[in-house]
């Protein structure tokens, strides 16, 4: 069952990412071959009611290091994402409902076009939460460059080839914690005096 599942999201996933590529021009041809390169898994989340009850906060602002991560949240409240004017609005969780939320992979891959999504976790009703995560990334080994098709004269290059293997033991250092964008400061393309890291 849970093989049949996975297809399935996987399918969802793919056709969530193709409309996206789609609409911002990449051919079918680039996104095959980007799908080629591409692996999947599971998560499956356990919250305890939220330690601090004045804030329901049970996972702080983040951003994924997938292409994408789809949340399926079990019947409590907690997803959260951040819009562009700053506000925290809640994802109810509907059933049947699965939300998308674009990582920072998937920042390189669009050249910059999608940013990834700031979320969190919080839970005001103060109550045990679950919700299940699948999260679609680069396979290990293969960096994660930016598609062809979203570089010109009017969209110049934004990032260097991102070892991603590499980036996910920079991005939790305390070094890392210094930038608002640590992936901007670990691979993207130096402007000018722009201390961005080789
Ligand atoms: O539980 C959720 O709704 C989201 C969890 C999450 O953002 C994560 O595990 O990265
Ligand atoms: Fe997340």
């Amino acid at each position: 069952m849970i093989v049949s599942f996975a297809e399935k999201m996987l399918r969802l996933e793919e056709m969530v990412e193709t409309l996206t590529l789609e609409g911002l021009g990449v051919g079918g041809e680039s996104i095959c071959a980007h799908f080629g390169q591409l692996t999947h898994g599971f998560r499956f989340s356990h919250y305890d009611p939220p330690l601090n009850k004045e804030t329901g906060i049970s996972m702080v602002p983040h951003r994924d290091d997938t292409m994408t991560t789809a949340i399926l949240q079990h019947e409590v409240e907690g997803l959260e994402v951040r819009v562009e004017d700053g506000r925290w609005v809640a994802v109810p969780p509907e059933p049947g409902t699965i939300t998308f939320v674009a990582g920072e992979q998937f920042t390189v891959v669009t050249n910059g076009r999608v940013k990834a999504c700031d979320h969190r976790v919080r839970t005001p009703s103060n109550r045990e939460r679950y919700a299940m995560l699948f999260g679609r990334k680069r396979q290990d080994g293969v960096a994660v460059t930016v598609l062809n098709d979203l570089v010109d004269a009017d969209h110049p290059l934004m990032y260097r080839p991102l070892k991603h293997e590499e980036y996910s033991m920079f991005r939790y250092t305390p070094e890392a914690s210094k930038f608002d964008d640590p992936l901007e400061a670990y691979c993207g393309v130096q402007k000018d005096g722009d201390g961005a890291r080789v």
